[in-house]
């Protein structure tokens, strides 16, 4: 895709972005035929001015002057009217271009792989789907239409004025090259501090939002006083970036005014001399301060709208570059289950993040249908990796996972997935009730579902206990619930999904004894007749498990059941345990 950075304008880009407007082609063609009206109409009042001035009011014209004074108010009401139709119009096609492509642009992100969210910090995704999208809206709004319309609107004015007195118009036009040349340079250098008040405000958005998600770690360690320097360090940059861009308007705006007054004092000092000779009419030594106004304040506005599409681009080319983002996860199988049966089995499986370092070497196990599988092994030796590979968060780059027999490839995608149901140790809460953090807002799960598979994991007091019971309002990531609560909701969450396989990362915080029990006794429920695989790490978990898979950096050290494992000596998993826990034997 072409970039459209520096001074280039990029056409590609232009056109992609009216090629989203095609669903509203009707109201495009409309607004397109409103810019066109309106330019002539909004040129004509200083016309008619020049009239009733030389025919009607030297005449002594009564009737006349009456008569033109009122289509001079038609001209002026239907110029607002169609102004105000114009407006809206634009701001509604553009609108509406805009919301249909944030949900495309959601879709899409829904879609990628994750890998892409691990590598793209959660600010820009957020950016590009909120602030960029917006910014697209200008292209229409403030943008290419309105640009049209201002460019049509200097040639009617222009039209008239030469037709009025080619003259007077050129004595006006002598200043052009200076406004053109002023509007150029300000053009330039505004577009040059927006960007940097843009690079300041997502510096500033990315430190605040790094500061509040990572807040626990800011007050524990005391942190405040160097975040505040911080803090204001960016903060004045920002101001100083805003500062720097209100300077050139500063600067512009007034030497506008230098060269609009110029241009009058040269048709003054013209067209009196004129007026005198008789080459000039009085009409038009009134109507062309007026001309002059219509002409220059288009220019005046042109480079600001320039610059706003320009950026508008700009934004439209990074969320185009989201969208053309095609890492998705494949989805080509065919095989649509209702239930998913049958032993999982990793056949000389690898796998690395990054296609270059390997996390995962050659790992080959089975588990039974029905049958629980325990993982056991050091921080960084690829537990969750495995769970990240079942359930096809991550491709892998050799060997195969089947089910019953079936490579999990050939499922399709969403119905392999909602046969597996996983709990993850760092349980992820929505802003709602519990209900909704648990159904997650699917309406075939009913109040009563819910309650039942509570009840049946023993979840029902914990939770009918909280202020409001199933209605309570659970925070953003879940801040106002303990971490047993968090968890049981999350195991009510799998539960009523009524998946085949569960795959459990227990948690390894500590919790009372009394909440230990009833997770305890919440993980064997749900495990029961079905195929698990648990990330484990407390003994009884692991010890029940029918087998225990031991993993150290990406290698399968040991694979076998408690009993089978204890047996070997200076085994890996028994040196584990007894390291562990030392009060086991
Ligand atoms: N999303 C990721 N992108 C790149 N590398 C990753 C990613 N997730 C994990 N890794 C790397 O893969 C390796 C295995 O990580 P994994 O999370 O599977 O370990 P783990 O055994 O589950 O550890 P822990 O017990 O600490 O959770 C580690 O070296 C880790 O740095």
């Amino acid at each position: 895709m072409s970039e459209s950075k520096g001074n280039k304008f990029d056409w590609e880009i232009l056109k992609r972005i009216l090629k989203l407007a095609k669903p509203y082609k009707g109201l495009f063609i409309s607004v397109g035929i409103l810019a066109v009206v309106i330019a002539p109409i909004s040129a004509i009042r200083p016309y008619l001015i020049n009239i009733i001035v030389d025919d009607h009011i030297f005449n002594n014209d009564i009737p006349g002057l009456i008569r033109m004074s009122l289509i001079f108010v038609a001209a002026v009401l239907a110029a607002v009217i169609l102004q105000y139709i114009f407006i809206y119009s634009v701001n509604l096609l553009g609108q509406q271009v805009i919301r249909d492509l944030r949900v495309r642009v959601f879709n899409h992100i829904l879609s990628l792989k994750l890998r892409f969210f691990d590598t793209t910090p959660i600010g820009t995704i957020t950016t590009r789907t909120i602030n960029d999208v917006e910014a697209i809206n200008n292209v229409f709004a403030q943008g290419v239409v309105t640009i049209v319309a201002d460019i049509l609107s200097i040639f009617a004015v222009l039209g008239l004025m030469f037709f009025t007195s080619v003259k007077l118009t050129l004595i006006c036009l002598i200043t052009m090259p200076l406004m053109m040349l002023a509007t150029y340079v300000f053009k330039e250098k505004v577009k040059a501090s927006y960007q940097n008040v843009r690079t300041q405000i997502s510096k500033m958005n990315a430190f605040l939002n790094e500061r509040i998600t990572g807040m626990r770690i800011v007050q524990i360690f005391n942190a405040e006083k160097q975040e505040r320097e911080k803090f204001k360090k960016i903060n004045r940059d920002y101001t100083k970036a805003n500062l720097n861009a209100i300077l050139y308007y500063a600067v512009f705006y007034p030497v506008v005014e230098i060269i609009s007054a110029l241009s009058l004092a040269l048709l003054v000092w013209w067209g009196a001399g004129g007026y005198i000779s008789g080459s000039v009419s009085f009409g038009a030594l009134v109507a062309f301060p007026m001309y002059l106004d219509l002409l220059f304040r288009p220019i005046r506005m042109l480079a600001d709208k320039f610059n706003t599409l320009q950026m508008g681009m700009v934004a439209a080319d990074r969320v185009f570059k989201v969208l053309d983002n095609t890492d998705k996860i494949e989805n080509k199988g065919n095989i649509y289950i209702e239930k998913l049966e049958g032993d999982i089995k990793f056949d000389d499986v690898s796998f690395s993040y990054d296609d270059e370092n390997y996390v995962l070497h050659d790992i080959n196990f089975e588990v039974k249908e029905g049958s629980t599988l325990a993982i056991v092994g050091s921080t960084g030796s690829g537990k969750s990796t495995i769970i990240n590979i079942l359930n096809r968060f991550y491709e892998i780059q050799k060997g195969t996972i089947s089910i019953n027999g079936t490579d999990i490839r050939e499922f399709n995608l969403d119905s392999l997935r909602s046969r597996i149901a996983i709990v993850l140790q760092d349980v992820f809460l929505f802003n709602g009730n519990v209900y909704e953090n648990i159904s997650l807002r699917n309406e075939d799960i009913s109040k009563e579902k819910i309650e039942q598979a509570a009840k049946s994991i023993g979840a029902d007091a914990f939770l009918e206990n909280l202020p409001d019971g199933y209605d309570y309002k659970v925070m953003e990531r879940g801040a106002n619930l303990s971490m047993g609560q968090r968890q049981l909701i999350s195991f009510v969450r799998a539960l009523v999904f009524d998946p085949d396989i569960l795959i459990l990362d227990e948690a390894t915080s500590s919790i009372d004894t009394e909440t230990e029990a009833i997770i305890q006794n919440a993980i064997e429920k749900l495990i029961q007749k079905r195929t698990s695989i648990i990330i484990a790490h407390r003994l009884s978990t692991i010890r029940n498990a029918d087998k225990i898979l031991v993993l150290d950096k990406g290698y399968i050290k040991e694979f076998g059941s408690h009993d089978e494992l204890m047996k070997i000596e200076d085994g890996h998993y028994r040196n584990m345990i007894e390291m562990q826990f030392v009060e086991m034997h």
